[in-house]
């Protein structure tokens, strides 16, 4: 069914305004005849109106009837649910490579329809075309391609790339996100196939902030791959070439960050899924010469603390107890240390104290076991966190994770290892000794078969009690009784929709750490106390641009308020700086692109 009514009664009340006034602006087209239809973001199928078809050069090339949009969008959705009804029953991943595919060849025919659908029904399709599908595409993505999608820089492209930027066709882009596809996921090296990763980003972009889909750039950093399989498969479409190394790869990435710099200086680039080391030079190397930000470390950052902040009032305590929690993150890759840095500023915040003296509630642990200061080769960004073996009782350097959750018996126990499973029955039944009335359980890691513990492991062996939260989607778990355990999903697209979008409208020339800080604060206090009792951390995703909205607007705000706004347009400084809180929300909103057909005028 076709549901204008569900955005009318939602609260976003932005829309609302934007629904009942919006009279779709003309939209300025340079082709022609059949030409138009094969570009999908034109083309509107057999939607196009007859005064159209004439203006156009379509008569004859489509069937004579017009069909409305809704009728086009009620046929699709009719699609989909026969799709669902025939392969019910077949194993999960044929299943989803078919939701795939239906929705792909949609994206690639007709955009306006595709982000409708996809807006309206982000709850079902976002584990299509985001975590855990995408990840299912990019491992088979070589064998999937039909059609490109977005830019691919290689390491054979040195040299170019200042001229290639141009090769791309529209004038304006707002968002790019990048990978150089090392690290995609929980799945690893996926080499070129990881541009499924920056696809599925954008689309939520579009989806969440409303960003124009032909004002966005999916970006492949093809330069190499060191996954051996992939480097012996005769379809890898990527450089069969090891990975490259040191100066060499960074100057590619240089030339690359320039050539955007140059041609579309208001750019905001998402840096997303590189190998850690990658992750945090390129981020110290460019934060503050480009509108930039690494979304597993800092969008991530933001996310967890909000859920953290969240866990204490689900306990039932004042937020100034955040300071007592004791909390064990396993994962010390980009996104754990993302999360351990982002928690330790925010106590020590409110502690009143300068960044370590805060440490003491956070324990550490990665492959080799709890980190302390005895580690060998000690990596500097872990390095604050490591223990003094001397401070905690009988844990030694390397202790185990479960000897680790005995001896602490933590508040909670958050992953972001990539290890699917890790926390098993032994581990969750130790967290059900926690000294927590309420202990908490993060499994963030992606895709769902790498998340640390599936929902109704969590509940059934840690206690009915406890807060929950994935980074891929599962079902809320029935406890009997009539009691719901419920899932919540602690994922970064909470955030990097609206970290991006309010960089963008407060034309700041660089996102700072205040901004992020907004960012997270907003999502914390976005959930009301009555659903935090319930367990829910976060907002059902179905309110995914009422949120992005928000959270848009608290960045932008927090870049006003640190004098880096340059605005956008026309909307400069001064107009930025006279703006309420309400006000900005509703900047926000009434920029987000919202798809209708405009009416097509044809310029040579
Ligand atoms: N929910 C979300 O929003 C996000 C989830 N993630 C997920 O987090 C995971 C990790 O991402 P990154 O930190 O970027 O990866 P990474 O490769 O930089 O770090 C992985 C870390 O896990 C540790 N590890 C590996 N095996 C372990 C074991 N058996 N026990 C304890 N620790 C172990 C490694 O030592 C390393 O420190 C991925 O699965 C990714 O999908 C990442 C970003 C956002
Ligand atoms: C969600 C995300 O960014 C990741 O798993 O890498
Ligand atoms: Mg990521």
């Amino acid at each position: 069914m076709w549901k204008v009514v569900r955005f009318v009664e939602s609260k976003s009340w932005g829309w609302r305004r934007f629904m009942s006034t919006a009279i779709p602006g003309p939209c300025i087209v340079h082709k022609r005849g059949a030409d138009i239809l094969h570009d999908p973001w034109f083309n509107k199928d057999t939607g196009f109106p007859l005064t159209e078809r004439d203006r156009l050069g379509l008569r004859g090339l489509l069937p004579p009837r017009v069909i409305s949009f809704e009728q086009q969008y009620d046929r699709f959705m009719e699609s989909f649910r026969s799709l669902e009804k025939n392969t019910r029953g077949q194993p999960d991943s044929v299943v989803s490579l078919a939701k795939w595919r239906i929705l792909n060849r949609l994206h690639d025919r007709n955009e306006t329809l595709y982000y409708r659908v996809l807006i309206d029904n982000i709850k079902d399709f976002a584990p299509i075309i985001y975590t855990p599908t995408v990840g299912l595409v990019c491992q088979n993505y070589s064998g999937l391609f039909r059609r490109p999608r977005g830019m691919y820089f290689s390491a054979k492209d040195k040299g170019e790339m200042m001229s290639m930027i141009y090769n791309w066709p529209a004038e304006q882009v707002d968002m790019i996100v990048l990978t150089d596809g090392s690290r995609i996921l929980g799945l690893g090296d996926l080499g070129v196939q990881g541009i499924g990763i920056p696809i599925g980003k954008l689309d939520i972009y579009v989806a969440a902030a409303g960003i124009n889909p032909q004002r966005i750039l999916p970006v492949m950093l093809d330069v190499g791959t060191n996954n051996q399989r992939l480097l012996e498969d005769r379809l890898y479409l990527g450089l069969r070439q090891p990975r490259l190394e040191g100066e060499e790869y960074l100057s590619i990435v240089d030339e690359f960050m320039e050539a955007v710099h140059r041609r579309w200086p208001k750019a905001i680039v998402q840096f997303e899924d590189f190998q850690m080391k990658w992750a945090f030079e390129t981020l110290q190397r460019y934060r503050k010469r480009f509108c930039m930000f690494n979304d597993d470390i800092q969008g991530t950052a933001g996310v967890a603390l909000a859920g953290l902040l969240g866990t204490v009032r689900a306990q039932g305590r004042p937020l100034a107890d955040f300071l007592k929690q004791k909390i064990v993150v396993v994962g010390a890759g980009s996104a754990g240390l993302g999360v351990l840095t982002m928690a330790m500023q925010a106590a020590s915040r409110m502690a009143g104290v300068n960044g370590t003296a805060a440490n003491n509630q956070f324990y550490l642990i990665d492959k080799d076991g709890l980190v302390t200061k005895e580690r060998k080769n000690l990596d500097p960004a872990a390095a604050p966190f490591a223990k003094d073996p001397a401070g905690i009782d009988g844990l030694r350097e390397g202790a185990s994770l479960i000897e680790v959750l005995k001896k602490v018996k933590p508040d909670v126990l958050l992953g972001l290892s990539g290890v699917g499973g890790i926390f098993n029955e032994e581990v969750l039944k130790a967290m059900k000794e926690s000294t927590s009335n309420r202990p908490a359980i993060f499994a963030m890691s992606n895709p769902t078969k790498n998340a640390e513990c599936t929902a109704a492991d969590a509940f059934k062996y840690a206690g009915d009690n406890i807060v929950f939260a994935s980074g891929s989607p599962f079902e809320n778990v029935n406890l009997g009784n009539g009691k719901v355990g419920y899932v919540n999903q602690a994922n970064n697209m909470y955030l990097f929709p609206g970290i991006g979008l309010g960089a963008l409208l407060s034309g700041a020339r660089f996102i700072t750490d205040g901004m992020l800080q907004a960012a997270a604060e907003c999502l914390a206090s976005y959930i009301t106390d009555e659903d935090i009792q319930k367990g829910i951390l976060y907002p059902s995703t179905d309110s995914i641009r009422h949120i992005t909205a928000e959270v848009g607007a608290a960045v932008l705000r927090a870049a006003v308020a640190e004098d880096l706004a340059e605005g956008l347009g026309e909307v400069g400084p001064k107009e930025l700086v006279h703006m309420s809180k309400e006000e900005t929300v509703e900047y926000v909103t009434s920029n987000m692109w919202f798809p209708i057909y405009s009416p097509l005028v044809h310029e040579k």
